[in-house]
């Protein structure tokens, strides 16, 4: 695969303590970043602002360690306390265009959800970094969702845009390959990583695919 100069993340782990399922979630942070993660986002949808910056800022000290992007899911604010490497948001958050125009957030990292096929035109596609293809296949983790893009969506969205994108749905060892090949820049993960009894081990078998 080529590696986006924009974007040069491959294997992007977003993480919250209940996907993990009762391992410690630093742990398993750090874990998968030894396994070859390349970018973390944290996503307690959940949480108050207080316990996400709590945990924003414990998993902010794994992410420095390793000179990790740390991406804030929907806390703006968060995302500027700690001064992330950036923030994802989507439809029904705060918009990028507003962000982009937030003095914190203009040599930031925005991601973006694509759900509609029109929203390859707005101007917030056109001010953000990357795009969240959200979800390429169904998933359980995820249940508010609106298109399932399937890989044909996927790669119909690659020919329209030049935007680095970030596959997320339901992505796992024996589809990533597919993934990749239709057209995906990054693939993003929960369960595969999250939810594996050895989330390096996971995390390594996943980037090898990718790598492939
Ligand atoms: C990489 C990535 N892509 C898509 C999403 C989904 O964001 P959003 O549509 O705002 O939904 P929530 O995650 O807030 O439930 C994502 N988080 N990350
Ligand atoms: C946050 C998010 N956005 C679209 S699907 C999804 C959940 C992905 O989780 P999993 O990798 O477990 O399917
Ligand atoms: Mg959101």
């Amino acid at each position: 695969m080529t590696i986006s100069p924009s974007f040069p993340y491959q294997l992007y782990l977003v993480i919250s303590e209940k996907d993990c399922l009762g391992k410690d979630f630093l742990k398993v942070a750090e874990q998968s970043i030894l396994g070859g993660v390349d970018i973390i986002q944290l996503r307690e949808k959940k949480a108050s602002t207080e316990d996400f910056l709590v945990k924003a800022l414990k998993l902010k000290d794994i992410t420095d360690k390793y000179n990790i992007p740390l991406i804030i899911n929907d806390h703006c604010k968060v995302a500027e306390k700690i001064n992330s490497a950036g923030v994802h948001v989507g439809n029904n958050d705060r918009s990028p265009s507003v962000l982009r125009d937030q003095q914190f957030l203009q040599d930031k990292i925005i991601g973006y959800s694509i759900e509609y096929l029109h929203q390859l035109e707005n101007e917030h596609t056109k001010v953000s970094d990357y795009l969240g293809i959200s979800p390429i296949f169904r998933t359980d983790t995820k249940k508010d969702t609106v298109t399932e893009w399937g890989l044909d969506g996927l790669s119909q969205i690659r020919s329209l845009t030049d935007k680095p994108l970030v596959a997320i749905g339901n992505i796992n060892l024996s589809n990533v390959s597919s993934v990749i090949k239709a057209g995906a820049d990054a693939v993003a993960v929960i369960s595969a990583i999250c939810a594996a009894e050895n989330p390096e081990k996971a995390a390594f078998e996943l980037k090898n695919q990718i790598l492939k």
